[in-house]
């Protein structure tokens, strides 16, 4: 393994923002752990980003296939590693989705942050980065949306 001074495990890292946070986390000297069930993606993400940093740097890149509603997952990953930070990617974000089916938001996006959060306590992983969105803002009067807008009434449980 390459040098690296710090390890951050990138839940649902396989992912779109996931994929590119990754990216830049290795070519920024970062040790990379992924989480992600692949629910909404697929091994050649991964695949693709190791070729991107090229095969030196893919060394500090592992992957484990895992859900976060499983907290035995989390254990697993959590036990062998000690993690300097999580940065936390891995939820369903169709708002038409979360409407029609409420339960499976609750599990994955609820549940699973939970378990992730019990299981940083545990091992004392006290740094967390958790992605949010702009839909939390509801419709606001100006774009880009910056971090001191209120946060608003929202137009789907997604955002909750
Ligand atoms: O329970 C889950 C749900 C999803 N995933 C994974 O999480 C990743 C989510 O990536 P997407 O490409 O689906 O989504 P984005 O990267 O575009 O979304 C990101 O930005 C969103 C805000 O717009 C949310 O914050 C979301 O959590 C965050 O991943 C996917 O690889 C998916 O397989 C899991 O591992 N476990």
């Amino acid at each position: 393994m390459v040098s690296s001074s710090q390890k951050i495990l990138v839940t649902g890292g396989s992912g779109f923002i996931g994929t590119h946070t990754v990216l830049q986390l290795l070519q920024g000297g970062f040790a990379v752990s992924i989480i992600d069930n692949f629910d909404n993606s697929v091994i050649a993400a991964v695949d693709r980003v190791r070729e991107l940093v090229g095969p030196q740097l893919s060394q500090n890149l592992d992957f484990t296939l895992g859900d976060l509603r499983i907290k035995d997952d989390l254990e697993k990953l959590f036990s062998k590693t000690k993690f300097d930070a999580v940065i936390h990617f891995a939820g369903l974000k169709a708002v038409g989705e979360s409407v029609a089916n409420p339960r499976r938001y609750f599990d994955n996006n609820l549940v699973g942050t939970i378990n992730l959060y019990e299981v940083m306590a545990k091992y004392n992983c006290k740094k967390m980065v958790f992605s949010s969105s702009a839909t939390v803002y509801g419709q606001p009067d100006t774009i880009p949306c910056v971090g001191g807008f209120q946060v608003t009434s929202h137009e789907s449980l997604w955002p909750d």
